[in-house]
């Protein structure tokens, strides 16, 4: 019998059974040790053991102190494994570097392979005229950026990483990769004449690819104010998945076409090579001028 109603109640309370018979019908997979607070014989009122608490039972997660010697030596085989990668990066650089030094002519002669470098800032819609082009004049359509975005993507690259690295930072990718991605594609693709397009960006990779791949026949050159070009690459990356059409990396890719890409192109107007289309317009009507273009460069 129960003295009062609130003892009454405290006993309707009680656990069917306690924590002991509990875990002695749960404990096959139960270790030895249970801990203190587990074997009280308190009556209190069961519930089942939350996952943390069955987890500090079982012991499983519970996490013990790697030594010293343990963190040593995973991080010195970290760092041997990046030393490799980086020597074998660097290898595979030097080799292409070495054979294009060893190059006494282009492999290319550019009586047999047309050349035309399209150039132009980020977003001035050299991608969209070169498929016209493609269309309209045979020529086959190499952009550097989609072959250094597709040898990113290529499982084993060696290069992968550090290109993607460059393309978020809006910065010129080494050039002896670009020159060896398109040299291959001009090699597989077994055309004769090629747009290569966003390419060269830099002075020393337009005086190597000249030397060493093909000389230019012409340059052709997408001008374009930036506030245009923002808009379009802004309104491109709501779609394009493009790690680089973002406005703080468009600034940079801007930056770095003022500086390094833009002197390309005044090298080349120094050489009489450079047709200059500018580009505002409506798609249609800016294919209207370079068609002009191409019909006189090529007319045969
Ligand atoms: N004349 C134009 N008027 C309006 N939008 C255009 C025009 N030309 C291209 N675009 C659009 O602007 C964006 C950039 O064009 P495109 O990709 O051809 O430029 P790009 O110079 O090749 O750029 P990037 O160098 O960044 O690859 C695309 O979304 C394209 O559809
Ligand atoms: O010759 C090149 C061409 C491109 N890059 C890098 O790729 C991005 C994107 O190029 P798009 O022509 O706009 O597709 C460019 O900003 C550079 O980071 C390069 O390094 N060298």
């Amino acid at each position: 019998m129960f003295r009062t109603a609130s003892a009454r109640l405290t006993a309707s309370l009680r656990p069917q059974i306690t924590v002991r018979s509990y875990i002695s019908k749960q404990t096959s997979h139960f270790p030895h040790k249970i801990p203190f607070r587990f074997i009280t014989t308190t009556p209190i009122r069961y519930r089942p053991p939350t996952t943390d608490e069955a987890s500090k039972a079982t012991g499983a997660g519970q996490q013990r102190k790697p030594s010293f010697i343990a963190i040593l030596a995973v991080a010195s085989v970290g760092l041997s494994a990046y030393l490799v990668l980086v020597k074998s990066r660097e290898g595979q650089k030097k080799a292409i570097e070495q054979k294009l030094e060893s190059r006494t002519k282009p492999a290319f002669d550019k009586d047999k392979y047309t050349v035309v470098f399209v150039l132009g800032g980020p977003g001035s819609g050299k991608g969209t005229q070169c498929q016209n082009l493609v269309r309209d004049f045979g020529f086959v359509h190499l952009s550097a950026g989609d072959l250094l975005r597709a040898e990113q993507r290529r499982p084993g690259s060696e290069f992968g990483e550090l290109i993607n690295t460059y393309i978020k930072e809006g910065r010129i990718v080494p050039m002896e990769i670009t020159i060896a991605l398109l040299e291959k594609a001009m090699r597989e693709d077994g055309g004769t004449r090629f747009l290569v397009d966003g390419f060269p960006r830099k002075m020393d990779q337009a005086v190597k690819f000249e030397e060493t791949v093909c000389e230019s026949k012409s340059v052709l050159y997408f001008e374009c104010p930036e506030e245009v070009m923002l808009t379009r690459l802004l309104h491109r990356g709501e779609t394009s998945g493009r790690v680089d059409d973002n406005i703080e990396t468009i600034r940079k890719r801007f930056k770095t076409f003022v500086e390094s890409s833009y002197p390309v192109v005044q090298y080349f107007e120094k050489k009489g090579k450079v047709k200059t289309v500018l580009c505002v317009d409506t798609p249609e009507k800016v294919y209207e001028k370079v068609k002009e273009i191409f019909k006189e460069i090529f007319k045969e």
